[in-house]
């Protein structure tokens, strides 16, 4: 299906990352819906999505991008829900059979918080996940590809890491949240595998009982498709400055950090560590812009789809990174020069 057809679910869509995934599949010709329950995020982002979408389609007149002219409600329907509830979540779906794919990031994101409150981490990313996942199923969605993250390698054995790296026991609950829904996500297709075989073995005996309201028969296909991102550092904004990071309390990473020590909302920037085996004794980290990583998703959704065609389901894993690492003083010196003034810094060792 072409993507002009096509309607994509995105939980988690006023977030940050989230909030470009949007902007990057109407620019690509999708039709997209967004579940959120505005935690950690404001509708702000959508009316941004919806200024920015405008200023595209106005660079580029085409029939493709007449429906920037809609109003931001009909452009992006929007549920303020919460992927742990079911109703609110079957509503969706109700509303929107047209939904072909979910793009999922909804989700708490907040490492040393997810050692303080594990269960809260464990009840919303895993619990709700498996509530999605589950309503997806019953509405016959089984596309999806989903936000994990590059500390599922714990670790890593070897730099730059190979999608084949095993997939360890991490450090956080967060960290952990990711390896577990990721072995959820595998063992949801694998046990499609065997429901589709079921199925036509049915078809084949004449005993599928899968009607429509009508008692027709109803042709399925059970096998669920699968891509696990594992995102490195997401790190930037969108161009035109209009739309950026806007985390709700506390950042929980780097450049946010920096911004508000430029800003003067935070006195100066914490930096955990100058003893790691690096040149200037901060850790490394491989960031990449976030307007790449929303790119990301929507070629993973083309990926997807080029593999159904070819017959191909199941799950796949994909690394976003740029394979290159700077270390937090680097990042640190980058930002002084950008906003002409040195940044304040202290060192913080554990204990
Ligand atoms: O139960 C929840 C929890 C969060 N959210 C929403 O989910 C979005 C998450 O966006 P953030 O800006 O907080 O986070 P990011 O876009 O940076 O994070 C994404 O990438 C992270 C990995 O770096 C995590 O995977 C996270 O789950 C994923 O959303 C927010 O709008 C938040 O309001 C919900 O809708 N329901």
């Amino acid at each position: 299906m072409s993507p002009s057809k096509q309607t994509i679910l995105v939980t988690g869509g006023c977030g940050y990352i989230g909030s470009h995934t949007v902007l990057r599949l109407l620019e690509s010709g999708y039709k997209v819906i967004v579940v959120d329950n505005l935690s950690n995020s404001s509708y702000e982002s959508l009316r941004r999505v919806h200024k920015l979408y405008a200023i595209t389609a106005a660079a580029s007149p085409s029939a493709q991008f007449e429906d920037a002219a809609l109003p931001v409600e009909s452009l992006i329907p929007f549920y303020q829900v919460d992927i742990l509830d079911r109703p609110g979540l079957v509503k969706v779906f109700e509303d929107h059979p047209e939904i072909s794919s979910v793009i999922h990031f909804a989700g708490r994101k907040a490492v040393g918080e997810s050692g303080r409150i594990p269960l809260d981490y464990y009840n919303v990313n895993i619990s709700g996940t498996v509530n999605l996942l589950q309503v997806m199923e019953d509405f016959h969605v089984r596309k999806i590809v989903f936000s994990s993250s590059a500390t599922v390698y714990g670790n890593p054995p070897s730099i730059p890491i190979p999608e084949t790296s095993p997939i360890v026991t991490v450090m956080s609950p967060y960290g952990r949240t990711k390896v577990f829904l990721e072995h959820i996500l595998k063992d949801l297709c694998v046990a499609s595998v065997t429901k589709q075989q079921q199925y036509l073995q049915d078809r084949a005996n004449n005993t599928n009982n899968d009607t429509d309201a009508n008692g027709a028969e109803v042709e399925r296909n059970y096998e669920w498709s699968v891509m696990l991102l594992r995102y490195f550092n997401p790190a930037g904004a969108h161009p035109s400055g209009i739309m950026g990071e806007d985390c709700k309390g506390t950042p929980n990473n780097l450049m946010p950090f920096l911004s508000q020590v430029a800003v003067g909302k935070l006195e100066r920037l914490a930096i955990f560590g100058n003893d790691y085996p690096t040149e200037d004794g901060t850790c490394i980290r491989d960031y990449l812009h976030v307007v790449d990583l929303a790119q990301g998703h929507v070629a993973a959704l083309e990926k997807l789809d080029q593999e159904q065609a070819a017959g191909n389901y199941g799950c796949k894993a994909y690394n976003l990174g740029t394979g290159t690492g700077y270390s937090v003083f680097d990042m640190v010196k980058a930002f002084s020069k950008a906003v002409g003034t040195d940044l304040p810094y202290k060192y913080i060792h554990d204990g």
